[in-house]
């Protein structure tokens, strides 16, 4: 699928009246299995691009090459529409129009650019944020980075559990004024907080985390809520099943009497066999060349 046709897939998502749960992904494999399942997005998060590319905690160590090479990756292996999480921009607003250039050419169907103060200052040990109106100019530039008008742009802010929610509410109202397509927010704990935003503003909503009276689908798409994330379970899940696998290989088990493994059947369709068993029969005028479906 074409990126035009993935980004024309996510702001389907933003103008329809339901709110979608997308799937944590986060490399090649982890894309195409979600794909496979059936979402109808992928959420690309600053924490598990950390994690996957780094092994590292999500403290704005990762750089733009590194979250763009691994975007690019994701977008060779399939073509389910990912929305990313571009942290802060990757420095200030003229570094957050290269990294919406990068992460355009990288097949991202949409990017969150957000108003924290990233790395952590000095001193620091609560989250800060950048101001209203520095964080306006972030998200003007990023509008002027974007070369494809299909790309999605979101204004995110985390200021509901920072500052307050009137101060959630005026950020987002000035990235609504400058032309975003849509808007992020983090931390947002009550019905009457997401309310409050719905009430005071007009574009699509994403909630980039909600509490347990706020899973409610039909709740939240009445919300004008479009996308609800739902953490990054499936790489805990990994880390998991290697952690368990090697212990169990360095206790001795025999790899055949290890469990949990995938089948052969499903890392043939995670590693698209039956294409690639297709083009070597007519490419490579072989017809049979061992490979399981
Ligand atoms: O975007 C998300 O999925 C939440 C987040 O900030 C992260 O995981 O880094
Ligand atoms: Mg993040």
């Amino acid at each position: 699928m074409a990126f035009r046709k993935r980004r024309e897939a996510l702001r389907s998502i933003l103008s329809g009246s339901a709110c979608i749960r997308p799937g944590s992904v986060y490399d090649a494999v982890s894309i195409r299995i979600a794909e496979d399942l059936g979402f109808e997005l992928g959420m690309f998060g600053g924490s598990v691009a950390s994690l996957a590319v780094l092994g590292d905690p999500d403290i704005a160590l990762i750089t733009l090459t590194e979250l763009a090479e691994q975007m690019r990756r994701m977008s060779r292996a399939a073509s389910l529409p990912v929305l990313v999480d571009a942290d802060h921009g990757y420095g200030n607003a003229l570094n957050v129009r290269r990294t919406v250039q990068e992460l355009e050419a990288a097949g991202a169907a949409g990017l969150t650019i957000e108003d924290t103060l990233l790395p952590q200052a000095y001193g620091e040990t609560k989250t800060q944020l950048i101001s209203l109106e520095e964080g306006v100019g972030k998200m003007k530039a990023a509008l002027d980075g974007r070369g494809d008008p299909s790309l999605v742009i979101m204004g995110r802010t985390g200021a509901a559990s920072v500052t307050s929610i009137e101060d959630a509410i005026a950020r987002a109202r000035a990235y609504e004024a400058v032309g975003v397509d849509a808007l992020f927010f983090t931390g947002v704990k009550t019905r009457g907080e997401l309310e409050a935003i719905a009430a005071a503003t007009r574009l699509p909503i994403v909630l980039g985390g909600s509490p347990e009276e706020m899973t409610e689908p039909a709740y939240l798409g009445g919300q004008r809520v479009r996308i609800a994330l739902q953490g990054h379970a499936p790489f805990a899940a990994a880390t998991l099943a290697v952690y368990e696998t090697l212990k169990a290989l360095r206790e001795g088990r025999s790899p055949k009497a290890l469990k949990g493994l995938a089948s052969s059947g499903l890392t043939g369709r995670v590693m698209r066999e039956a294409d690639v068993k297709a083009r070597s029969a007519e490419f490579l005028g072989l017809e049979n060349l061992g490979l399981k479906n």
